[in-house]
């Protein structure tokens, strides 16, 4: 029998995230985690090509622009498109504790249609770490960083570390990534301990 909580409130015991001291600066842009990343990848054609800023204690906001590619109905976006926009913004908070963190869990709520063209204003914000489990929360508001809530999520992340991905990526991808400097600069600006 399962019998793994689905709860996404905070269990007792869990603490305030803390930002780590090294995290980037509030309003910083952060970068790709990979450059082949479907959510923040700047090479990945198919991407949504999100761009993150570091905020203030440990949160982020970001910005995507929903194009034609993206619709599930006429003119809309698909509603996986957006949890994965949400699911990238959450994920972007590893920056800001060095932590890398793969999603546990993800609840999306579909409050307003988002029609294609809409920029999509994201942030999130980390709020209780419990030993390697991370809870956070994510908003994209439509028509500026204060308009109406058109999505919201909640999520689980669980902190791994790099040999996570060199056990479970494809070969190919993962001999790439780690012959490329730049990606294990990255990797190493996640870990405290790399
Ligand atoms: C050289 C290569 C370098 C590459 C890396 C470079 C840079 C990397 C930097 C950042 C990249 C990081 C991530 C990408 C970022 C953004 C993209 C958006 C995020 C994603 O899109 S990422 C993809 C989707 N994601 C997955 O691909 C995960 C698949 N999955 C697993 O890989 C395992 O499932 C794992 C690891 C999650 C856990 O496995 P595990 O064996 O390590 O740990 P375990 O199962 O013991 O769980 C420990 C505690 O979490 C609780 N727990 C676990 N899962 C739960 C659930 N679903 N619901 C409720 N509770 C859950 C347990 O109940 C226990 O709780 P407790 O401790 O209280 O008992």
């Amino acid at each position: 029998m399962n019998v793994r909580t689905t709860s996404l409130t905070p269990p007792a015991g869990a603490i305030a995230p803390v930002r780590h001291p090294d995290a980037p600066a509030p309003g910083e842009l952060l970068g790709a985690h990979y450059d082949q990343c479907f959510g923040c990848g700047e090479a990945q054609p198919h991407g949504l090509h999100l761009a993150t800023r570091a905020g203030e204690g440990v949160s982020v906001t970001a910005r995507f622009t929903v194009k034609a590619a993206h619709q599930g109905a006429p003119g809309l976006a698909h509603g996986g498109v957006l949890a994965a926009a949400l699911d990238e913004t959450m994920g972007a908070l590893g920056w800001l504790l060095r932590v890398i963190a793969v999603t546990g869990r993800l609840e999306t709520d579909f409050v307003r249609p988002v029609p294609v063209d809409t920029d999509l204003y994201l942030d999130a914000h980390v709020v209780a770490v419990r030993g390697r489990k991370i809870y956070s929360t994510a908003t994209g508001r439509i028509g500026g960083p204060d308009g109406p809530v058109a999505v919201r999520a909640d999520a689980l992340f669980i902190e791994v570390k790099v040999d996570h991905f060199i056990a479970n990526g494809r070969p190919e991808e993962i001999n790439a990534a780690l012959s490329d400097p730049d990606q294990v600069k990255v990797a190493r600006a996640f870990e405290v301990n790399p």
